[in-house]
C-alpha cells in the first residue's frame, strides 16, 4: 500500500471534518446577530445539516480508513474536503456580510439621531419634511406639524445642574416615542425644542394629539438624585405646544414650521403650559 495516498485520504476527510466544524461555529455567531426570527430558522436548520454531514465524514472515514491506495480513491475525499471548504467559506462570508450591514445600519442610525433624546435630530427632520411637503402637495394628503418646548427649562437646568435637565429631556424624547405612530417623525428641533411631524394628519386630529400629549407630560416625573440630602419629590415640568398644518394648496416646509413656532410662541406668551393652534389649522390641514 502507497502510504502517501493512505494519509493523505484519510487526512483530507478528518480536515473536511474539522473545516465544517469551523463553519457550525461560524453559523452560531452569525445567529446571535440575527434579528429575523425567520431567518433564524433557516439558518438552525442549516447547522443542523451541518452537523449530520459531520457525522457522515466522520462515518466514511471509519469505514475507509486505509482503503486509499491510488489516485482514484482519492477522488471521495477531495470531494469531501472541497465541499467542507466551500461551507466554510460561504459561512464565513455570511457572517461578515451581516457584520458590515449592521455596521452600516448603525452609523446611519447615528447620522440621524439625537444622542441625549434617542429621537431624531435635525438634519433627518429636514429632509423627511421635504418628502412629506412634497407627498401633501402631490398626493392631496394633509401634512401637519407640532412644535414643543419646555417651560422654564433654564430654571430645571439652574435650580437643579444640567444632568438632571438632561434627564427631563430624555424623559420627554420616551414619552413622545411612546405616544406617536411609527410613521411620525419626532426630532430634536433646537436645544429643548422638539418637532413632531404628523404625516396623513388633519387639523383636528393634530389638536387632540397635542392635548393628548401635553397632559401626558404633566404627568410625567423625574427623579432627582438625592447626594446626601433628605429624599425630595420627583420633579415635574410643563409643555407649550404650537401645532399648525398645510395641504396640497398651500404646502411648504418652511412656512409650516414658521407657523408652529408662531403658535408656540403665542403659547408662551399666553401664560405657558398649554397647547395654541395657528388660527387657520383647520382650514389648512383639513381632511383630504
Ligand atoms: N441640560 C441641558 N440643557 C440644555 C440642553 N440644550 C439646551 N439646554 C438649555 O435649555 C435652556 C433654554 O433656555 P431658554 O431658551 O431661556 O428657555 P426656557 O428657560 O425654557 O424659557 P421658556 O422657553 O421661555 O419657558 C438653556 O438654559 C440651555 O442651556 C441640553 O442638551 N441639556
Amino acid at each position: 500500500m502507497d502510504t502517501h495516498f493512505f494519509w493523505f485520504g484519510n487526512l483530507m476527510v478528518l480536515l473536511g471534518i474539522a473545516l465544517l466544524a469551523a463553519a457550525t461555529i461560524k453559523v452560531t455567531a452569525l445567529l446571535k446577530r440575527l434579528p429575523n426570527r425567520e431567518l433564524h430558522y433557516h439558518w438552525q436548520f442549516l447547522r443542523v445539516l451541518i452537523l449530520m454531514f459531520i457525522f457522515g465524514y466522520a462515518g466514511f472515514s471509519l469505514l475507509h480508513w486505509g482503503n486509499y491506495h491510488d489516485g482514484s480513491s482519492m477522488i471521495v475525499p477531495t470531494i469531501f474536503f472541497g465541499g467542507a471548504l466551500f461551507v466554510l467559506w460561504v459561512c464565513t462570508l455570511s457572517l461578515r456580510t451581516t457584520k458590515v450591514v449592521q455596521t452600516v445600519y448603525h452609523l446611519q442610525k447615528e447620522a440621524i439621531t439625537d444622542p441625549l433624546m434617542k429621537i431624531f435630530n435635525r438634519r433627518y427632520l429636514d429632509r423627511r419634511l421635504q418628502e412629506e411637503v412634497l407627498i401633501c402637495r402631490t398626493g392631496n394628503r394633509p401634512l401637519t406639524l407640532m412644535m414643543l418646548d419646555i417651560d422654564h427649562f433654564k430654571l430645571v437646568n439652574d435650580r437643579y445642574g444640567h444632568p438632571v435637565g438632561d434627564e427631563v429631556l430624555k424623559a420627554l424624547g420616551q414619552l413622545l416615542m411612546r405616544h406617536t405612530r411609527h410613521a411620525d417623525v419626532v426630532a430634536r428641533y433646537g436645544g429643548e425644542e422638539v418637532v413632531v411631524l404628523l404625516p396623513n394628519t388633519c387639523g383636528n386630529e393634530a389638536h387632540v394629539l397635542a392635548r393628548r400629549l401635553h397632559q401626558e407630560v404633566a404627568q410625567l416625573t423625574v427623579p432627582l438624585p438625592e447626594l446626601n440630602r433628605p429624599p425630595r419629590p420627583p420633579l415635574t415640568f410643563s409643555v407649550c405646544i404650537g401645532v399648525a398644518g398645510c395641504n396640497a394648496s398651500n404646502a411648504d416646509a418652511n412656512q409650516l414650521l414658521a407657523a408652529a413656532d408662531m403658535a408656540l410662541y403665542q403659547a408662551k406668551q399666553n401664560g405657558r403650559n398649554r397647547v395654541e393652534c395657528c388660527p387657520d389649522l383647520r382650514l389648512a390641514a383639513n381632511t383630504s
